[in-house]
């Protein structure tokens, strides 16, 4: 693996009594793309809000691209592109105007490579910015994080609000062209279908931990659906890494992270068992809802 390009140790964060992260640590290789993923309101703003300096976390370090967000506020703004969770942007000026207001903060802003994307993104760019619309304006706001090329790139939901069709335009647009530059990406997401096609790796931010980061391949391989005979199981202990437990007439459907072994175990024991691959989405929702109560206990006879 190679050298982080995003480093969280150990952070905490809590308003008031509410405790949003809990010792919160996840590492970013260089030219990773990672979503992080987390329900309404389990602290993936204030995870982002941290990184970007913006917020001090009552305790734990941060290092993004090289810097201490809360130290060197100035050269992780030319390290660092940000795209912010509904952004907004002075509506009088056009686009071509916010360029060049904005160019003179950034030694590196490179309006070729801006003009590129202004015309990659299909923006105008002399209409005034309040009258472009929702996907133009989430767009611009992209091309406007990443005209100084910046080695790592935050993006907070930048697809929210945007429809179907655009997300997926905006995804392969930005994202895969970010991953062919190199970058370092983290964004986070609600819309997993969507995740999954570009995120190399996943972090799940839940009851404020990360609950789990992997490639997405391998949480792929790892994270398994099976079905079995819920009778024929109650001689079984449940498995580690049990993650939710369904009854389904007579049959027990089982959410395993580290299927492999269990799924070992059964072919030994000679029980009849479907393997089923799941998406990520369905992996998320394992993760953060799932239950594990209601596993047949042995000796006990299993009411069908
Ligand atoms: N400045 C603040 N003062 C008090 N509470 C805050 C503050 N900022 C965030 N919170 C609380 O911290 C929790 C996490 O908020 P945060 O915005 O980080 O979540 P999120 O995962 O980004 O949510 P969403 O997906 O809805 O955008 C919420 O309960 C929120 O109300």
């Amino acid at each position: 693996m190679s050298e982080a390009a995003i480093k969280i140790h150990q952070v905490h964060q809590q308003f008031g009594a509410k405790i949003v992260l809990e010792n919160v640590s996840l590492e970013i290789p260089r030219g990773q793309t990672l979503a992080l993923l987390g329900r309404n309101g389990t602290g993936k703003t204030t995870l982002i809000r941290i990184l970007l300096g913006l917020l001090k976390p009552d305790s734990g370090s941060i290092e993004v691209g090289g810097c201490d967000p809360s130290r060197e506020a100035v050269e992780l703004r030319r390290r660092v592109g940000y795209l912010a969770e509904d952004q907004t942007m002075y509506g009088w000026m056009t686009a071509i105007e916010l360029c060049h207001f904005l160019y003179p903060f950034y030694p590196a802003w490179n309006q070729a490579l801006a003009d590129d994307y202004l015309e990659r993104f299909h923006i105008p760019r002399h209409q005034r910015i309040d009258q472009l619309s929702k996907g133009q304006n989430v767009k611009l706001g992209l091309t406007l994080a990443l005209a100084h090329q910046p080695n790592v790139v935050v993006l907070d939901d930048p697809a929210l609000g945007l429809d179907t069709i655009a997300r997926k335009e905006f995804n392969r647009d930005l994202i895969e062209h970010l991953q062919a530059a190199g970058r370092t990406v983290l964004f986070s997401s609600h819309l997993l279908d969507e995740v999954e096609a570009v995120a190399d790796a996943v972090a799940i931010l839940d009851g404020g931990r990360i609950i789990r980061q992997s490639e997405t391949e391998t949480l792929r391989s790892e994270v398994k659906r099976i079905v079995v005979n819920a009778i024929e199981i109650t001689e079984v202990s449940p498995p580690a890494g049990l993650l939710d437990v369904q009854r389904l007439e007579d049959q027990l459907i089982l959410t395993i992270d580290g299927a492999a072994d269990f799924v070992e175990r059964l072919t030994e024991l000679g029980i009849d068992h479907e393997v089923v691959n799941l998406s990520l989405d369905e992996i998320f929702e394992a993760f953060v809802i799932g239950r594990t109560h209601g596993w047949p206990q042995a000796g006990t006879p299993v009411v069908v």
